[in-house]
C-alpha cells in the first residue's frame, strides 16, 4: 500500500509539480460531489449549484482558478474517487471524522451541523433519536458511507440491519413507502428534501446532537484535499477564514438554508483528534 501511495504522489509532482499551481494552468478545478441538497448538487436544469459549489467557486476564484466542473459520484465514492485523482476536492459538506482524517486532508469546516429525522407522517413510532429507533425496534436507513452509521452504532444499533441508500431521496421514498420507519441525515439535508418534494406522507423532526464516544458531537464539514496537497489546503483555508471574518460566509450559505448557529469555530485539527 505504501508503494502505490507513494506513486500516486510521485505522479502528482511528475505532471507539474504544486496542485495549485497546476490548476491556476488549467484554470479550472474538479469538485467531487455527491448529489445532496442543499451542500451539493445539480439542480434541475443541470446547474451545478449548492453551498460547497458556492464557496468553491469564490475561493478557487481568489486563488486564480476561474472555472468550478463538476464530478458527480456516489458519498461513499468521495474519499476513493479524490484518492485516486478522479478529481481535485471533495466539495460535499462532508463531516471530518477521525477515520477520514487518516484518508485525506480535510480544510476547516464551514459549517458544523445537528442529525434529523424522515418519517411518516404523524411519526406514528415516535422516533425523535437514535436511542428511540433502538428502542422502537425500528427499521433504520440512512445513506452508504454516512457519518450517521456510527452515530447509530453508539445506542447498540447495527449497521448489518440498516437499510443503506444511495441518497436522502432514495431515503425520503423508503420512509414513504414503508421499506424503513425512519432516514437519518444531517438537519438541513432532511428539511430540505421533505419541503422541495412538498412530500405528504412523510415529514421531517426536529434536529438533535447525536453521540459518539458517550458524548454529544456535533457534525462539521468541510471540503478535502488529497493528502500530499498541504499546500493548496492551506490557501483554500487563508481564504476561507477571510470569508469567516467577514460574514461573507454566512451570506453565502443562508439562501440554503443555513442558520447562524450553525457556522463554526471548530478546527479540523481538533475534529481530527
Ligand atoms: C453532508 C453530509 N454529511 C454526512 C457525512 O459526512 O457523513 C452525511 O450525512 C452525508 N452528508
Amino acid at each position: 500500500a505504501t508503494t502505490a501511495c507513494s506513486r500516486v504522489s510521485g505522479a502528482d509532482t511528475k505532471n507539474g509539480g504544486d496542485l495549485l499551481e497546476r490548476l491556476k494552468a488549467q484554470g479550472t478545478v474538479k469538485l467531487g460531489l455527491a448529489g445532496e441538497q442543499p451542500y451539493s448538487y445539480i439542480d434541475k436544469n443541470g446547474k451545478l449549484t449548492g453551498t460547497s459549489p458556492a464557496i468553491a467557486r469564490i475561493i478557487f476564484e481568489r486563488l486564480g482558478v476561474p472555472d468550478v466542473q463538476p464530478f458527480p459520484t456516489e458519498f461513499n465514492s468521495l474519499i476513493p474517487g479524490l484518492n485516486s485523482q478522479q478529481f481535485d476536492v471533495v466539495a460535499a459538506g462532508m463531516y471530518i471524522t477521525p477515520e477520514r482524517c487518516e484518508q485525506v486532508l480535510f480544510a476547516d469546516p464551514e459549517y458544523e451541523m445537528r442529525d434529523a429525522f424522515i418519517v411518516r407522517k404523524g411519526n406514528p413510532k415516535n422516533l425523535h433519536t437514535y436511542e428511540d429507533i433502538k428502542k422502537a425496534g425500528a427499521k433504520m436507513a440512512t445513506g452508504t458511507g454516512y457519518a450517521e452509521i456510527a452515530y447509530a452504532e453508539e445506542v447498540g444499533l447495527k449497521e448489518s440491519e440498516m437499510l443503506l441508500l444511495p441518497d436522502q431521496l432514495a431515503g425520503l421514498l423508503a420512509v414513504e413507502q414503508g421499506r424503513a420507519d425512519v432516514f437519518a441525515g444531517t438537519a438541513v439535508t432532511v428539511r430540505n428534501v421533505v419541503r422541495q418534494t412538498r412530500s405528504r406522507k412523510a415529514e421531517y423532526t426536529e434536529a438533535f446532537t447525536p453521540k459518539l464516544d458517550g458524548k454529544p458531537d456535533l457534525g462539521t464539514g468541510a471540503f478535502a484535499f488529497r493528502k500530499t496537497e498541504t499546500n493548496l489546503r492551506d490557501a483554500f483555508n487563508r481564504e476561507l477564514h477571510k470569508m469567516k471574518k467577514s460574514g461573507e460566509l454566512l451570506r453565502v450559505m443562508k439562501p440554503f438554508g443555513f442558520l447562524d448557529e450553525e457556522m463554526t469555530t471548530m478546527t479540523a485539527k481538533e475534529r481530527c483528534a
